[in-house]
């Protein structure tokens, strides 16, 4: 091709454009050495183009993922195609700092990858074009909006006054635990369990101080169940806990410990001090039932002798 003056100019326009666009341009030749890094580049890697065209890019960076961005580059050459790759999968290429203001939340800019191949005259592609985008902002959305989200999500499955799952989401929690048993074969528990004489907390303290004293209670179990374990509000006053892979032995330790330890509370409200006891049932889950509701039922069984058996005591299902 012959260069005229129009076309030098039209080259010049090109090159005006490719230094000064708002988006990373690298083109690395089949050997990974730099062809071409725009001023973008030079200003967040603090690295002048002279310093890196005609080296091999990994050289330059070592801290550069090395094996993965070769093999998507060496991808491109090979199947003549464009590949793309975004921060969610990878935040960043390469560590530039954060300069916009509005974006301070994070050091560091989040980008988008996008690779090319480039065709030379005669049609062969001897050289890969990446380009690198600032997508800090709309990452920064996206986090929010999904921490958002999972506050949303834990709101809609847990209960307000305790913060341990609310009914619907620990029945389902039992029913995931059902349906593993059938796959495992390997035992776990369920205790129900309920406030004593609820009632007249309400009617001597206010309600109030009955809020108080579920909240504390609440608080007493998650500190005794372990971090496997799982429990719930199953309704006013009565809470179940699904022992994850605890026979029926290992639930009355449990339970024995609870027990004890709601029993030794000091629960303040105003100038009140209140003592209270609780009773548990306990069922193992076992290859006779067929509906996860049995296994709750069980429980309550068990729970229901400890009330008519004198309270502040566990029982277990015996059939
Ligand atoms: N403060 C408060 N009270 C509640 C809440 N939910 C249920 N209750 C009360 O809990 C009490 C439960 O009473 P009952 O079912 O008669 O049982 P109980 O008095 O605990 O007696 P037993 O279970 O037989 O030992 C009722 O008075 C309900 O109003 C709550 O969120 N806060």
């Amino acid at each position: 091709m012959k260069s005229t003056p129009d076309t030098i100019e039209q080259l010049h326009l090109l090159l005006n454009i490719l230094q000064n666009v708002d988006v990373g341009l690298v083109v690395l030749d089949r050997d990974c050495k730099v062809q071409l890094w725009n001023r973008f580049m030079e200003n967040h890697s603090n690295t002048r183009a002279r310093k890196v065209i005609g080296k091999d890019l990994f050289e330059c960076f070592p801290e550069l993922p090395g094996e993965w961005l070769k093999s998507k580059v060496d991808s491109v050459f090979v199947l003549n195609n464009r590949a793309f790759t975004t921060w969610k999968q990878r935040p960043y290429l390469l560590k530039f700092s954060n300069y916009r203001p509005i974006t301070s939340q994070v050091e560091w800019m989040y980008q988008n990858l996008s690779l090319f191949p480039l065709q030379a005259v005669d049609g062969s592609i001897a050289q890969v074009c990446m380009i690198i985008t600032d997508v800090t902002e709309s990452a920064l959305d996206d986090i929010a909006l999904q921490a958002l989200n999972d506050e949303l999500d834990l709101l809609s499955k847990t209960d307000g006054l305790t913060r341990l799952l609310n009914r619907r989401s620990w029945e389902a929690e039992v029913e995931k635990e059902f349906l593993r048993f059938a796959r495992s074969g390997r035992a776990s528990s369920l205790v129900m369990l309920d406030i004593d004489h609820f009632k007249r907390v309400n009617d001597t303290y206010g309600h109030q101080a009955g809020d108080e004293v579920i909240r504390q209670i609440s608080a007493t179990i998650r500190k005794t169940q372990r971090d496997t374990d799982i429990s719930g509000r199953y309704g006013g006053e009565e809470f179940g806990v699904i022992l994850v892979e605890s026979d029926a032995e290992g639930a009355s330790y449990f339970c024995e410990r609870l027990r004890a330890a709601v029993e030794d509370l000091h629960i303040v409200s105003g100038e009140h001090e209140i003592h209270c006891t609780i009773s548990l049932g306990i069922s193992e889950i076992s290859q006779e039932m067929t509906l996860y509701r049995q296994w709750v039922e069980q429980s309550d069984q068990a729970l229901y002798l400890s009330k008519e058996s004198g309270r502040n005591q566990y029982n277990v299902y015996r059939g």
